[in-house]
């Protein structure tokens, strides 16, 4: 069996490429190059990484090669996510960096030449009635699914997670044993290269800084200034620069470049029960083809280890989801994503469109 891993030169893919030549695989290393060498927004670890890689191909014994897929990168995600602020939404270029540029080009270019592609994304693929679904991880910290909930049925039908059985702490542990170079690497903060850099200095140089006023949402009060909408994000409570808080952003007017935001934990403002989604996208197949009543499901609207319940709906305009729980800072342009019941398969995603917090008792203007 032909089998590709992409190498990030972390521990997590070194470990995936540990484990597959203990199982008596030979597997060819990729490590994809995002990131422009003079670029001023870039730091270095992008240097490291790449030398920790060759260091890991040459332990083994393995090819690796550099794929550059830096045009496609700029192209896709990065324009992505600029349109996205731009328009006042809060992009999620994990999500489009996985299903455009690591499993999109990288398939495209080299993937294809090989049976699978192995990564060492935190997830599990389950074989069910005859397909090939992606399931969650078993360490729910580490999960990575929410992630990789826009890919497709050819992709995940490729794909490899060796790591997706394991608790973190467990392949630290056998790289600490197998005394890879990466072992004692601190894990990454986000998944694409978006995640590496500094995230404001990225959107300043593309949207500039334009001064806008903070108001308060119940009272209309201008509290403060801010240097443009682009850099705030629905349910933000830090870098707002306001005393006398917990403040929360909870509505942008991205016309004006007005920030509204609320004050306290306990704030009905911050909170919705419902979103909307658009362009809703199943993995491997509508498991639910035909039904017409509410059905039941776990989903999460960020990054994070719990999985809520809630029931998903189907209207003419896509899929809206009902949640048990209020839910703080629904961030219309993230991704709502929808896993079964018993939160094992994850089923798809979409787009948050909107979602219906309880109106504010002042007009507002
Ligand atoms: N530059 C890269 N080149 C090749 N593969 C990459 C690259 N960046 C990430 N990957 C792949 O995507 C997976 C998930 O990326 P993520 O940034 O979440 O890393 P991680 O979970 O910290 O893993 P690692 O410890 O391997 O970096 C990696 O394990 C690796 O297989």
């Amino acid at each position: 069996m032909n089998i590709a891993v992409l190498l990030s030169g972390g521990v997590d893919s070194s470990v995936v490429v540990h484990l597959l030549c203990e199982q008596g695989y030979r597997p060819s290393l990729f490590y994809i190059k995002i990131g422009k060498d003079d670029a001023d927004y870039m730091d270095c670890s992008a240097e490291e990484d790449l030398e920790m890689a060759s260091a890991v191909a040459r332990r083994y014994g393995l090819s690796l090669e550099v794929v550059d897929l830096h045009r496609e990168y700029w192209d896709n995600v990065a324009a992505y996510a600029i349109e996205k602020v731009r328009r006042g939404f809060t992009p999620n270029p994990d999500v489009m960096c996985n299903k455009l540029i690591k499993f999109g080009c990288f398939e495209q270019q080299v993937g294809k030449d090989f049976d699978f592609t192995a990564t060492g994304h935190y997830a599990t693929t389950v074989l069910r009635n005859g397909k090939t679904w992606l399931g969650t991880a078993l360490d729910p910290i580490k999960d990575q699914t929410d992630f990789l909930a826009q890919i497709d049925y050819l992709q995940v039908s490729k794909l490899m997670f060796p790591l997706g059985g394991l608790m973190k702490r467990e392949v630290r542990d056998i790289a600490l044993k197998a005394k890879l170079p990466s072992a004692r690497r601190r894990d990454s903060q986000g998944i694409c290269f978006l995640g590496k850099i500094n995230y404001n200095d990225f959107v300043r140089r593309f949207l500039g800084e334009k001064e806008g006023r903070i108001v308060e949402l119940e009272t209309g009060k201008i509290l403060g200034a801010h240097r443009g909408y682009w850099f705030h994000t629905i349910g933000q409570r830090k870098g707002l620069g306001l005393s006398g808080g917990p403040w929360f952003v909870v509505r942008k007017d991205t016309d004006e470049n007005v920030i509204y935001v609320s004050r306290g934990y306990d704030t009905e403002l911050q909170y919705g029960h419902e979103f909307g989604m658009q362009d809703f996208h199943f993995i491997t197949e509508n498991p639910w083809e035909g039904v017409k009543e509410a059905i039941p499901v776990t989903f999460k609207i960020r990054h994070t280890p719990e999985f809520i319940r809630g029931k998903l709906l189907r209207d003419e305009t896509g899929c809206l989801i009902v949640s048990e729980e209020k839910l703080q800072g629904i961030a219309p342009g993230q991704f709502g994503v929808v896993y079964d019941e018993a939160a094992k398969l994850c089923i798809g995603s979409g787009e948050i469109r909107y979602s219906t917090p309880p109106n504010p008792q002042c007009q507002l203007s």
